[in-house]
């Protein structure tokens, strides 16, 4: 089943065209993963699925991006809902400088809910589904920044998912992380798949023949092919693809 429909989508910083018409499906829960060498505009798509560059100044955008064939630059979307709906987790972990209760907790409060019962189980529960609950548990009131750097990256997959978001979009997510921080990420990402869809930013190609389905390669803002993960990577259907996964590129 189709989550999120990209079609014929152009992006432009400006003058310089970041996205050259690209059109592509992502799957309901399944792991897509998208690769490519560096500035082929990777981060640019995975941030105009949730309109993460209408932040960024003289960004323009043609073509359409559907969440379960809505529109998303519609203009009577709420991008806050929009953004709720599909969340974001970054390169580097970026807690806030409070404490690990109050991280989770942030976004549920913004949306109104006061009730300390509700936060407490919407704080567990998320904690639970990031895998970082039981390395916590005796220390939600201490600051966010104390934690290891793969344990930050799991709060703000905690974070994340306290909004009950449908997609999770994860820029390079672990690119600043340790082997076993890392694999425990890639673990986590497996098992969260069972209920989200995610789209994932990886330079990685070992990463991504590990956990993603569905493979995306990019190339100096255009969409190479997409395809199996399997596929792309054994038997990939254009030779510029082949290059690059087997380490022939550049
Ligand atoms: N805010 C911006 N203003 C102008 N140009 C930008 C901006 N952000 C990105 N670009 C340009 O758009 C192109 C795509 O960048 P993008 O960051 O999406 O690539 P990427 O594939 O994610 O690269 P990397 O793997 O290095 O993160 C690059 O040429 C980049 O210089």
């Amino acid at each position: 089943m189709k989550k999120i429909s990209i079609k014929d989508l152009n992006l432009y910083y400006r003058d310089f065209q970041a996205l050259k018409d690209i059109s592509l499906n992502i799957d309901a829960k399944k792991v897509t993963a998208l690769i490519g060498p560096s500035g082929c505009g990777k981060s640019t798509f995975l941030r105009s699925l949730n309109r993460m560059n209408d932040l960024i100044d003289g960004v323009r955008v043609e073509g359409r991006v559907e969440l379960e064939n809505h529109d998303i630059y519609h203009k009577d979307v709420d991008v806050v809902t929009l953004r709720s709906r599909i969340g974001m987790v970054f390169q580097k972990p970026n807690p806030f400088p409070k404490s690990i209760y109050e991280n989770v907790a942030y976004g549920p409060k913004r949306h109104g809910i006061k009730n300390r019962k509700q936060l407490d189980e919407i704080v567990e529960k998320s904690l639970k589904k990031a895998a970082l609950w039981d390395e916590v548990q005796d220390r939600l009131n201490k600051s966010a920044l104390g934690l290891s750097g793969g344990q930050q990256q799991r709060l703000c997959i905690a974070r994340a998912l306290a909004m009950e978001p449908e997609v999770l979009l994860m820029d390079e997510p672990t690119s600043a992380l340790d082997p076993i921080a890392t694999a425990k990420i890639e673990e986590l990402i497996t098992e969260l798949k069972k209920e989200y869809t995610i789209v994932i930013v990886t330079h990685s190609m070992q990463q991504a023949a590990r956990i993603s389905d569905e493979t995306a390669f990019f190339l100096m803002g255009e969409l190479v092919e997409m395809d199996q993960t399997q596929r792309v990577f054994t038997t990939p259907r254009d030779q510029r693809t082949e290059d690059y996964v087997t380490g022939r590129f550049g």
